[in-house]
């Protein structure tokens, strides 16, 4: 017997936001048909703190732009020997020293070990709280190896793999990685509140 579902009513499609068309190639694969959504490449600003604020606060940036509902994520790179940095700030940590910077900042430390943390924001409109959804994957900063397209993926290997991100295979990563265990979360959330987006009547008259 099928269990009475909330149903929610959205008054547009979610748009997907950022300015990463990396990410946006993996959340597409990842949702497939999952949860429908359109995306828009815009690079928010983004404010400093913690990883839930910083994606939370995306979120209401992006809401307030497209005036319906978003979702957003921020990524982070966690060294445990640096108490979780460069986190958030891993984009220009990476754009300033590269590769070999990211492995340098950790010369001085034994324990290599690090976790990628991707952290989702859904915002159903401008004047809505927004909702966070998180995924970790455990792994260690390792010098660079396999295809340089997607930022840190060379120097990061997760556990229990002699691979990193750049030398799997999009499916490989896409199993395991930090996007895909929030987007776990994400759809889950989708599948309980039964998100839909409202049909607008077509006015009379038109085809
Ligand atoms: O799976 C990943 N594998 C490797 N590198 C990754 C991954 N995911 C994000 N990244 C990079 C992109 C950026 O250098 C930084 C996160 O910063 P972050 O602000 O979240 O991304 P972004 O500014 O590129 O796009 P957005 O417009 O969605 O904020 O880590
Ligand atoms: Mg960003």
């Amino acid at each position: 017997m099928a269990a009475t579902k909330v149903q929610m009513t959205l008054t547009k499609p979610v748009t997907f936001v950022t300015g990463n068309a990396k990410k946006l190639e993996e959340v597409k694969m990842i949702l497939g048909q999952s949860i429908p959504f359109q995306s828009l490449k815009l690079d928010l600003p983004e404010l400093q703190g913690e990883p839930e604020d910083i994606s939370r606060e995306k979120a209401r940036l992006a809401a307030r732009e497209i005036g319906g509902p978003v979702l957003v994520e921020d990524t982070c790179l966690c060294f445990n020997a640096l108490k979780g940095l460069p986190g958030p700030y891993i984009k220009w940590f990476l754009l300033k020293t590269g590769h070999e910077g990211l492995n340098n900042l950790l010369a001085a430390y034994e324990d290599k070990s690090a976790y990628a943390l991707c952290v989702f924001s859904l915002a159903l409109g401008p004047d809505s709280e927004p909702i966070t959804f998180s995924g970790r994957t455990e792994g260690k900063i390792v010098p660079a190896r396999g295809p340089n397209n997607f930022g840190w993926d060379p120097v990061f290997q997760p556990d229990g793999y002699d691979l990193t991100f750049a030398e799997m295979q999009k499916e490989e990563k896409n199993e395991i990685s930090h996007r895909r265990r929030a987007l776990d979360k994400v759809k889950a959330h989708f599948y309980e509140y039964n998100y839909v987006p409202k049909v607008v009547d077509s006015p009379s008259g038109s085809t």
